[in-house]
């Protein structure tokens, strides 16, 4: 008998002996609780519960109900937090359903747990036999190895723990630690011959082997220890593997092996039945038989005295047989018991190993699924980009193509052209080579040629200067005083007044005396040039451009406007008030003119060109004096216009009957030219003088008194006076009076023999200003027959030069005396004057006048014309007229340079001449003045000092 502390033994509703109490119980316990475990994973359930844990747990039924929803979705419903007892009794009454043991609700409260756990693990036998019939489960199902595999119940279990599964080993039978090798020996001959090529692996046995052991019967003689060696062998070696495969082959012997154990327990629960009944037999016969010896017991008889010892020893051999049957029965019972539970523990082992297998093939299969889908995607994407690859593959091969036979084509045509200029070059080649040769005869005669324009080129200054002689030359023989006229337009629309001009021509012009009729009213003219009233200034200046020109060839010349007031002599020589490019006069064009030449000519004379403006204002007798000239560098013609246009603002200007702007004083722009000739060395020095001679006028007609009168009178008497010296040059006279005024004083280099002269007479023709217009024809037909003096060149060598300067100097000094003497003559005259006219004094004004041509002067400068009858009216407005009248006129100078000197002194106004031109070196005289009014006039159009602008070309 074993010690009933550790194992009572008896005979369970199964059949199975089994080990009641402790470890029995507690493996049940952890086999529950690894189920519910995986189920519920989230209970958190110990592996060493206890019925207490267990039941406090389970107390409420919640967990019960969990555990059947879990494996029949839907079974209960309502699971109510409150009514605990409502949970276990929906519970109970579903397990009844089944047709599975059940419990009391009174053992969720006290006493043992066995009926709770016994009934939950039925259930979970069921669950593993998958026997719920439930769609809903076995949908999930998989199938193991293969179409007949082990079918298990979609619960998902965690992989056993290390622990766990110690436990699980230490808890299994102790056949269960042996080698599958090992129990290879301890199985039947023919079970053992069929395994004894099995050294390693159960998965590795052939399926021949397998389905010969299965279907033999050695397994019959095989140890139930072998055959569970066997069992736990395959699922240690699943498990070891963790493969989550068994296969088929190994599948199907397990089931042999779990099938041979099966029949052997039922086998020996039979036996153990038969056994029972058999005691039981013999409990009744030794029941009968104690009853007899009972009853012998109560007789006194000897052969029942011998009996009775029979009986004894048989009954002691009974109960040692007895005994040994109960031995033998007990050990049986034990045996069958510790198979049961081996088994029942392999089974166990086994389901969790296929559950966790399952797991493992489903999270492997979900793994599976995972990358498989990953991989398709995958696959799918580089289908995709193996689309697009070749598509753009197609493409581009085709672009290729595509550019290979441009390419090709672009070659060929290109090889084509190679070809075409190789030869084309050649050609060319060919005819470059020709070109060359006809190049350098070319070249040859351009040789040849090139030394005779070379030699041309030598003899070209020559012949340009020969050309600029005969030039000047044939200006000469034109006459060195020539005459223009121009005749002033009507303005403002008065084109229909009558014209005394009568007849236009190139070189003459008609003019009618409005008085007269027919024939003797006409009266004709010749000049050198007559310019109509619609003539330019482009025209005018035109005819006289060489004239200017010659200034840079080293002559003097001078042009002046002669005529009466208002007659356009302004206009002619400067142009209008606001003049445009088109109507500038001809100081403009000529200082433009010689700029540009000058700058062209650079590269053989360099030139200086000085530009001066002077104004006479007011004939003073005590002569020309020319103040500090102020000299501005200019770079263009542009800067001396700026300063010539302020110049001619300052000038004198008033409104007279006959011009509105009248200018009231002779204005005089002298351009300073002076050339250095490269080559010789030799100078070249020209003047230009630009005169603007003040109006002439008739002061009964201009109607003017005052400072006005005084003006005019002035103006008629140097006009007098540069008549008196152009008849004394008409009369190639020895004495030629400059000095009778400033303005010939000015300008007697110009009119002085050698210089080239031209006058423009401005004429009105409209029929009141007819006697003005005849007087000034008159005068221009003097002019015009005034032979000078053959012009010549101001050229200086160096020695020529100092010379020149000498003589300048000695002239200075002449005219110094000159003035002295005439200033003796002035004072002479003033104190034969002032008692009487003495006879000696009038024989000295008769010696003074009686100079040559004295008489042809008066005949033909004075207004004594038939025609016109004011003689004693323009005696006194003129400054050259008859003989009486100069008398008048020489009196009234007189009077006048008398009154002139006196002012002078007071305003302290100085005139000079240009500092630049050795002819003209400055002489220093007294200064001129006037009257106090003249004075601030004065001041008034210079701003204080302004007198002169002189400008010089910077060198
Ligand atoms: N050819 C012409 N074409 C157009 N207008 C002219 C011409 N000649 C002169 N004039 C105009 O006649 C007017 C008088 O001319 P300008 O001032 O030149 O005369 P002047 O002889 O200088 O007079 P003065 O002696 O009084 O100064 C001016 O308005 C001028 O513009």
């Amino acid at each position: 008998m074993g010690s009933p502390k550790s194992i009572s033994t008896g005979i369970g509703k199964s059949g199975f002996i089994v080990s009641t109490h402790g470890e029995v119980e507690a493996k049940h316990r952890l086999l529950l609780v690894q189920w519910i475990s995986t189920l519920l994973p989230s209970l958190n359930l110990p592996i060493d519960i206890t019925d207490d844990v267990l039941r406090a747990c389970l107390r409420d039924g919640i967990v019960l109900c969990q555990i059947l929803n879990k494996l029949r979705p839907g079974s209960i419903p309502v699971v109510s937090e409150f009514d605990h007892e409502e949970n276990i009794k929906s519970f109970l009454k579903a397990m009844d359903g089944m047709g599975l043991p059940q419990f009391e609700i009174s053992d969720l409260e006290k006493g043992s747990m066995k009926p709770v756990v016994d009934c939950l693990l039925s259930l979970r036998a069921k669950s593993l036999l998958n026997s719920f019939g439930d769609n809903s489960s076995s949908t999930t199902n998989s199938k193991i190895g293969s179409p007949r595999g082990i079918t298990v119940p979609s619960l998902q279990f965690p992989p056993p723990s290390e622990t766990a599964i110690k436990h699980h080993r230490s808890m299994s039978s102790p056949f269960l630690t042996e080698s599958p090798t090992s129990l290879m020996h301890q199985v039947g001959l023919k079970f053992h011959e069929v395994f004894q090529e099995k050294q390693e692996s159960y998965a590795d046995l052939s399926p021949t082997k397998i389905s010969e052991m299965v279907k033999s019967v050695s397994l019959d003689s095989a140890p139930t220890q072998s055959l569970l060696g066997v069992v736990n062998g395959i699922l240690e070696e699943a498990v070891e593997k963790r493969n989550g495969e068994i296969p088929y082959r190994v599948t199907c012997l397990l089931r042999k092996v779990s099938l041979e154990l099966e029949r052997r327990m039922s086998a020996q629960a039979e036996h153990s039945r038969t056994q029972s009944n058999l005691f039981k037999v013999r409990e009744e016969k030794y029941q009968s038989r104690i009853r007899v010896l009972e009853a012998l017991a109560s007789g006194t008889i000897t052969e029942e005295g011998e009996a009775e010892r029979v009986i004894e020893e048989e009954n002691k051999s009974d109960d040692k047989d007895f005994e040994r049957s109960m031995k033998k029965q007990e050990d049986k019972i034990m045996e069958i018991s510790a198979l049961t539970e081996d088994l029942e523990t392999s089974k166990k082992a086994l389901e969790l190993k296929c559950s966790q297998l399952e797991a493992e093939a489903i999270g492997a299969k979900a793994e599976i699924e995972h990358k498989t889908k990953a991989y398709e995607q995958q696959l799918e994407e580089w289908h995709i980009k193996c689309k697009e690859l070749e598509s753009s593959y197609v493409s581009k091969y085709n672009e290729w193509n595509m550019k290979k036979n441009q390419m090709l084509n672009v070659v060929n045509f290109q090889s084509s052209n190679l070809q075409k200029m190789k030869l084309s070059w050649e050609s060319i080649k060919q005819d470059v080579m020709q070109e060359q040769n006809v190049y350098a005869e070319e070249c040859n005669r351009v040789g040849v040629k090139l030394k005779s324009l070379a030699h041309a080129a030598e003899n070209y200054k020559v012949v340009m200067a020969e050309n600029r002689k005969l030039f000047n030359e044939i200006q000469e023989l034109k006459g060195n005083i020539r005459v223009y006229c121009r005749i002033k337009p009507f303005l403002n629309g008065a084109k229909e007044k009558p014209s005394i001009v009568e007849h236009i021509g190139e070189d003459d012009l008609v003019v009618a005396n409005p008085s007269k009729q027919g024939k003797d009213a006409l009266r004709s003219f010749k000049f050198n040039k007559v310019f109509g009233p619609g003539a330019t200034q482009e025209e005018v200046y035109t005819d006289i451009q060489p004239l200017t020109r010659s200034v840079l060839d080293g002559y003097n010349v001078c042009i002046f406007a002669y005529g009466q007031t208002g007659s356009g002599k302004t206009y002619t020589m400067t142009g209008p008030t606001g003049a445009t490019s088109e109507n500038l006069g001809v100081n403009y064009r000529a200082l433009n003119d010689l700029f540009r030449l000058s700058t062209s000519r650079t590269s053989s004379i360099e030139y200086e060109i000085g530009v001066q403006m002077v104004e006479i204002y007011n004939e003073q007798p005590e002569g020309l004096a020319v103040p500090d000239a102020s000299m501005f560098p200019v770079n263009a013609p542009s800067d001396v216009i700026k300063l010539m246009d302020i110049g001619l603002q300052h000038r004198a200007i008033s409104a007279t009957a006959m011009n509105e702007r009248s200018s009231r004083s002779h204005s005089v722009v002298t351009i300073h030219v002076r050339g250095k000739d490269l080559n010789s060395g030799s100078t070249l020095v020209g003047n230009l003088h630009l005169v603007d001679l003040a109006g002439s006028e008739r002061v009964n007609r201009s109607e003017v008194t005052g400072d006005r009168l005084k003006e005019a009178q002035h103006i008629n008497k140097s006009l007098a006076a540069f008549g008196d010296v152009i008849f004394a040059l008409s009369q190639k006279s020895s004495h030629v009076p400059y000095r009778n005024s400033k303005l010939t004083q000015l300008l007697q280099s110009s009119l002085g023999g050698h210089a080239k002269t031209l006058m423009f007479i401005q004429i009105n023709s409209d029929i009141t200003s007819y006697s003005e217009t005849l007087s000034t024809l008159k005068f221009a037909e003097r002019v015009s027959g005034i032979e000078l003096g053959a012009a010549r060149s101001n050229k200086e060598s160096k020695d020529v030069k100092e010379l020149m300067e000498q003589v300048a100097s000695l002239k200075n000094s002449i005219s110094r005396k000159d003035e002295e003497i005439e200033r003796l003559q002035v004072l002479h005259l003033r104190q034969v004057q002032r008692p009487s006219r003495s006879p000696r004094n009038e024989s000295l004004r008769r010696s003074k006048s009686a100079i040559p041509g004295d008489k042809i002067h008066q005949e033909n400068w004075s207004y004594t014309d038939s025609d016109f009858d004011e003689r004693s009216n323009t005696n006194s407005d003129y400054g050259y007229g008859s003989e009486s009248s100069k008398s008048s006129e020489k009196t009234e100078k007189t009077k006048l340079a008398h009154r002139s000197v006196t002012s002078m002194k007071k305003a302290s106004v100085k005139i000079s001449s240009p500092t630049k031109t050795p002819r003209e070196t400055p002489k220093m005289s007294p200064a001129p003045g006037g009257s106090k009014e003249k004075r601030q006039h004065w001041a008034h159009k210079t701003g204080g000092s302004f007198k002169t602008v002189a400008v010089k070309r910077p060198d």
